[in-house]
């Protein structure tokens, strides 16, 4: 499983890439509200910082535009910044067909906000490179998420389609790790989700116990 991390931030991005090796980014309009950056400025600078390298980064439309024509130019006016853009698309009908022209025409898609596996289908039918579940917040509202994404997967399997499932909205280490075990291609969590999915309070205890047998031990010549 692909571990994608969702933010805006360049120096989070940055420091993720580098140090833990995350294998893409996912942005929405809250990450790049939260950047305090202006739009246009974010995606130039994850342009650049990626430049030359493989490196899938999804971008989300205007949410205002609802008319898949118009869908279709915005998507067109974002992917010429850079190769390693994906757009992000609304899971509604008008979403769905222009999702479908823009593979036809070779821009990538990640078709975004699904909550059924029935959306989720139509996402694999039309050939969507990305398609994102959210867990969060379904679990929020009591909602069975484990069983969701495992239909989903079973589905995509059953189907053989290509599109690559992204585990979206995870709120902490055990929905990661519940990804993993239903066969999610992909996890995208915040900085702090992977922060904290480093850390367990017996390994600092742990530590502190072979430190101080460490301490009190002789080293020799
Ligand atoms: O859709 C994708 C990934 O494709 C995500 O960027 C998605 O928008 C986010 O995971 C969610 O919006 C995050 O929600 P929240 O944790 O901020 O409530």
């Amino acid at each position: 499983m692909k571990y994608f991390l969702d933010s805006a931030k360049i120096e989070e991005i940055r420091y993720a890439y580098k140090n833990w090796g995350i294998d893409g980014v996912t942005t929405n309009p809250r990450h790049i509200q939260a950047s305090g950056k202006p739009f246009l400025t974010v995606i130039k600078e994850l342009a650049e910082e990626f430049e030359g390298k493989d490196f899938p980064i999804s971008v989300e439309i205007n949410p205002h535009i609802i008319d898949s024509k118009e869908m279709i130019e915005e998507a067109k006016g974002i992917a010429k910044f850079s190769k390693n853009f994906v757009i992000k698309i609304p899971c509604t009908e008008q979403g769905l067909i222009a999702a479908k022209s823009l593979e036809e025409m070779g821009i990538r898609t990640n078709v975004t906000l699904v909550f059924t596996p029935s959306q989720a289908i139509q996402a694999g039918r039309i050939g969507a490179k990305f398609v994102s579940p959210f867990i969060g917040w379904k679990e929020s509202s009591g909602e069975d998420t484990f069983q969701y994404i495992k239909d989903i997967v079973d589905i995509y399997r059953n189907f053989n389609f290509k599109t690559e499932i992204i585990v979206a909205a995870v709120r902490n280490g055990k929905q990661i790790v519940d990804a993993a075990k239903m066969g999610a291609d992909i996890v995208t969590c915040g900085f702090a989700v992977y922060k904290e999915s480093f850390y367990h309070p017996f390994t600092d205890y742990g530590l502190n116990i072979f430190k101080d047998a460490w301490d009190n031990t002789e080293k020799g010549e």
